[in-house]
């Protein structure tokens, strides 16, 4: 099972970037930087990695991102995930970035953008990696902070395909953030948010129709109104899964307990994701491998997952197809 794994080319639809930052890479930053991390060493940090929800790691989430100052760090960030990526046989990665968690800290927006974007232009250069970049905004955040970070946005959409939202969901629904994402969608990206994560199907809800999302981040919660269910799986929204990071931020109890399963019975485009892979223990494979050996996927299970990852994609259908047929072509 591992082999097929390995073996099958992937796309990852659902991995916020600085969510990639490995401790070591963290304090060699640091040091490049002259930052002063809270952290003495990188076990000192690592014992921080035990969450018991959402928020306990969104803390120490932002707390890393200090350490990106320079349109190099950023590319270095992404390099390094990219070299990750590739080793997982991923072929076309959709990620996340948090502008506002760098302009709030005195970054100028383009610092992030131009390194982000030049990593990933060089790697679909070097390593075949396609890409999309998607901007979220940060939900604890008031929705004027979105509307006032827009204009920059606009300003980058040769290298910025869609919006999201993230960070803390409850207390924070969608219907938040319907002028802004009524503005975005005017001008044509692709609009995405978490939803049912920590939050009630409700949300998942609010995020289709008030919010009009072309994807559901997570969507876990969406099982608990059937109907809801039905009209998502109707619809063929996909929901981009994170098994590590449920298990992690106790979304389930136990990755025997996650609804993978289900999701599939019930007919919806699920795919599988990293989420924040240096904090949650993997990057997309070992998600596939664990979750594969907790609730026992079968080998049609996981070419389903992987072939939604194609279908749940950006991509232009023309694309779609030419991945659909390379991965039928060995499984
Ligand atoms: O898992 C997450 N959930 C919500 N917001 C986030 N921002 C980074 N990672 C996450
Ligand atoms: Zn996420």
């Amino acid at each position: 099972m591992n082999e097929l794994i390995q073996m099958l080319p992937k796309a990852e639809l659902h991995m916020h970037i600085e969510g990639s930052l490995e401790p070591e890479l963290m304090f060699k930053l640091a040091k490049r930087n002259g930052i002063e991390l809270p952290h003495q060493s990188i076990d000192e940090l690592k014992a921080l990695y035990d969450f018991n929800n959402l928020q306990e790691f969104l803390d120490i989430y932002y707390q890393g991102c200090s350490v990106l100052q320079t349109e190099q760090d950023f590319y270095d960030l992404a390099w390094a995930y990219l070299k990750k990526a590739k080793e997982d046989h991923v072929v076309h990665t959709e990620i996340f970035y948090d502008p506002q968690s760098h302009t709030a800290r005195g970054i100028p927006f383009e610092v992030a953008i131009n390194g982000l974007y030049r990593a990933f232009d060089d790697a679909q250069e070097q390593m075949g990696i396609s890409f999309h970049i998607i901007a979220c905004f940060l939900r604890h955040l008031p929705e004027q902070d979105a509307l006032d970070l827009y204009p920059e946005i606009l300003k980058h959409r040769d290298k910025i395909l869609g919006i999201g939202l993230d960070s803390s969901e409850m207390g924070h629904p969608p219907e938040k953030y319907q002028q802004v994402f009524a503005q975005a969608k005017k001008d044509g990206f692709k609009v995405v948010a978490h939803a049912g994560e920590e939050g009630p199907a409700e949300y998942v809800k609010q995020a289709i129709e008030l919010l009009q999302v072309d994807r559901i981040d997570h969507g876990n919660r969406c099982l608990d109104d059937e109907i809801l269910t039905a009209q998502i799986a109707h619809k063929g929204l996909a929901l981009t899964v994170c098994p590590l990071s449920n298990l992690k931020l106790k979304v389930v109890q136990d990755l025997v307990d996650h609804p993978i399963k289900k999701m599939l019975k019930k007919g919806l485009m699920a795919t599988i994701n990293s989420d924040d892979p240096a904090y949650f223990g993997g990057y997309v494979n070992e998600n596939y491998r664990q979750l594969a050996a907790a609730v026992g996927l079968t080998e049609d299970e996981i070419f389903t997952l992987v072939e939604n990852s194609f279908k749940a994609s950006f991509l232009p259908d023309s694309i779609k197809e030419i991945h659909l047929k390379a991965l039928h072509a060995i499984g």
